[in-house]
């Protein structure tokens, strides 16, 4: 027999997460049937979309996201013991899973890892899973960057941000990053080679853009919505794109109070992820 240990959101979210949101509690799993698999998870995702998608879950529920887990008990001749795969189970340690009757959507809920190799099988849950492919197709499909060009990037530290400016330097673009400290800053320019790197809480967002964008931004990836995008927004060049991934800094907000919204520049093309 197997205790599951699992999250579950015990009050709902009303301003920033806290500890009394969640609650650690046992659940015993039932013994595997014929095509079930039992998974142990490696890793779990803590991802911003948590926090606004949970506004509407009812108390009581496991907490919402994906991990990447280990097969460890199968009654499915098509998923062996052993094998590692992505699922989207919520925060518990171990679930028990029926791949052949999950409901299809449009977005993957299980499938079985590719061999990584000797890289971390985490990677799953960043790089090589949807915040990688979220920077990749979200940049070039909509922001459709040219070498030379001006790039801003917001929450630049983060998952997708961090991959966004990669992409653009090797693209040969002009990358300038946004992030909440002077630690996060340091890493973006020493490390990760950005051209200009700026700590939005010390540093108004507009001088910053006058001093490294004199001529403007023709591509924003925006991550956090809010006050900051519409700065970034008054400064584009006409027929600059925005890609709009994330508003995080609403997410914390009550929906029913949330910010005005950002200044539209209309020679720009803003289209959301
Ligand atoms: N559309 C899509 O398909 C997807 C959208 N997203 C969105 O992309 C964004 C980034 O996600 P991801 O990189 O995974 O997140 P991470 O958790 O890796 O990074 C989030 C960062 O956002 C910054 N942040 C938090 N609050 C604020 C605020 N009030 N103002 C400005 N920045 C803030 C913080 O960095 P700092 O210390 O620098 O402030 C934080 O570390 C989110 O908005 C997310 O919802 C993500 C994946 C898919
Ligand atoms: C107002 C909220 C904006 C959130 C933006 C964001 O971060 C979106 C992320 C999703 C993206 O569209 C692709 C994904 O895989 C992200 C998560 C979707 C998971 C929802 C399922 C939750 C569950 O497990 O029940």
């Amino acid at each position: 027999m197997v205790i599951a240990k699992k999250f579950i959101l015990d009050k709902s979210f009303n301003g920033p997460p806290t500890d009394d949101n969640f609650k650690l509690v046992d659940e015993q799993l039932d013994e595997l049937k014929n095509g079930e698999i039992l998974v142990e998870a490696i890793w779990l995702s803590v991802d911003p979309y948590i926090r606004p998608y949970s506004n509407h879950v009812s108390p009581g529920t496991t907490v919402m996201g994906t991990q990447i887990a280990k097969i460890i008990k199968s009654k499915n001749q098509q998923y062996k013991e052993g094998k590692k795969v992505f699922c989207s189970t919520g925060w518990r340690t171990h679930s028990v899973i029926n791949p052949n009757t999950l409901e299809k959507d449009v977005m993957p809920k299980f499938y079985v890892l590719p061999d990584f190799g000797n890289l971390s099988p985490s990677l799953g849950l960043g790089v090589l899973g949807m915040p990688g492919n979220t920077a990749l197709f979200g940049f070039l499909n909509i922001c459709d960057p040219k070498p030379g060009e001006t790039v801003v990037i917001s929450a630049a530290a983060g998952a997708v941000g961090s991959h966004v400016g990669q992409i653009a330097k090797d693209l040969g673009c002009n990358v300038i990053g946004f992030a909440g400290s002077d630690h996060k800053v340091k890493w973006l320019k020493e490390v990760l080679k950005f051209d200009a790197a700026f700590n939005y809480k010390t540093k108004d967002v507009t001088a910053a853009l006058l001093e490294a964008a004199p001529h403007g931004v023709d591509c924003y990836f925006d991550n956090v919505g809010g006050e900051f995008s519409s700065a970034v927004i008054y400064r584009m060049k006409s027929f600059g794109r925005v890609s709009v991934c994330g508003s995080i800094s609403s997410y914390n907000t009550n929906p029913k109070n949330l910010p005005k919204g950002n200044h539209f520049n209309l020679y720009s093309i803003i289209k959301f992820i």
